[in-house]
């Protein structure tokens, strides 16, 4: 069997996937459009020879700007309708999907408004057949702790369909620990948490992300193999990374795909899953992940097979 059909034919989670970063090009342009919104780009070929990253903070840049499109519930409904399309033919059957609410609140759209979208969109995707839906809301590190605090305080009407917290953005210079507070708060609401670390922050945010927010995964967490007891922490408690290979490469946490320390924290016991991270900006979605590692690192199928079962395991329930 063709590699892409085995690894679509697998059924997995993408556990590490942020909608916003699910905006492709056509449907930014098709959105601005409808809501009388300016791109800062030309038109959708200029804007995808915009992807040419340094690093994750020029990505960002990109990325937060994208995000004036969105608006309104449907436009909400309508982006993630459409990762949830993609995510179906990939043999998704779960995914736990990011989102920023404080960069939609910032810009004036209400929680409530973002939420509908969402919420009618994992409705939809469950009757039509396609993934189940969970929603993590992440705070946002470059907006600070206190304004952390407050989002999470605001999701208390959207508990069920927000069922965790996650923290996302710049990393470097935010550690852990400044969001405990947030954390606790989010606990005491009843959501499970998760957190970007070791990115591009070192191996003490990874240790922060677990001994002081006491998260459930840790997303990226890769630069864990610099730190060989973190490493054995980490495959001791059996704590999921949420890894994404293609984004490592497009913002150059690695410069090849097999340098990527993947099959380094396979071999140390590590529970690894593959996700796409941002697949519309880092040139693919999750089978995409997939295939890229089995042609970099010669997986077999059993291998494969092995990392769906991973992620089905990992997910938050
Ligand atoms: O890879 C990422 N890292 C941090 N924040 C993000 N927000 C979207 N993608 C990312
Ligand atoms: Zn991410």
């Amino acid at each position: 069997m063709a590699l892409r059909e085995l690894v679509t034919g697998l059924a997995k989670a993408e556990l590490h996937l942020h909608l916003e970063g699910t905006l492709e090009p056509e449907l930014a342009f098709a959105l601005a459009a409808r809501n009388g919104v300016s791109l800062p780009y030309a038109g959708v070929a200029a804007l995808r020879r915009a992807y040419d990253f340094a690093d994750l903070q020029s990505f960002l840049d990109l990325y937060y700007a994208c995000m004036a499109v969105l608006r309104t519930a449907e436009d909400f409904r309508d982006l993630a309708a459409a990762y949830l399309d993609r995510a179906r033919a990939d043999g998704v059957v779960r995914a736990e999907v990011f989102f920023d609410p404080q960069e939609h609140t910032a810009r004036g759209v209400p929680l409530a408004e973002v939420v509908a979208g969402l919420s009618r969109a994992a409705q939809e995707s469950v009757a039509a057949g396609g993934p189940q839906v969970a929603f993590i809301a992440c705070a946002v590190r470059h907006r600070g702790p206190a304004e952390a605090l407050a989002m999470v305080e605001s999701l208390e009407p959207h508990v069920g369909t927000v069922v965790g917290l996650g923290l996302d953005s710049t990393e470097r210079g935010h550690p852990p620990r400044d969001y405990a507070r947030a954390f606790d708060a989010a606990r005491g609401l009843g959501l499970r948490t998760v957190a970007h670390a070791g990115e591009e922050g070192p191996p003490a945010y990874v240790w922060e992300a677990l001994d002081v927010l006491g998260v459930e995964r840790v997303d990226h967490g890769v630069r864990c193999v610099e730190d060989a007891a973190l490493v054995r922490r980490l495959a001791a408690d059996g704590t999921p990374l949420t890894v994404c290979p293609l984004s490592n490469v497009r913002l150059r946490v690695v410069d090849d795909l097999r340098d990527h320390p993947l099959p380094r924290l396979l071999d140390a016991g590590v529970r690894v899953t593959l996700n796409s991270d941002d697949p519309a900006y880092f040139g693919g979605y999750v089978a995409d992940n997939y295939v890229a590692c089995a042609e970099a690192f010669g997986w077999s199928e059993a291998d494969l097979t092995a990392l769906a079962r991973a992620s089905l395991d990992s997910v938050l329930r």
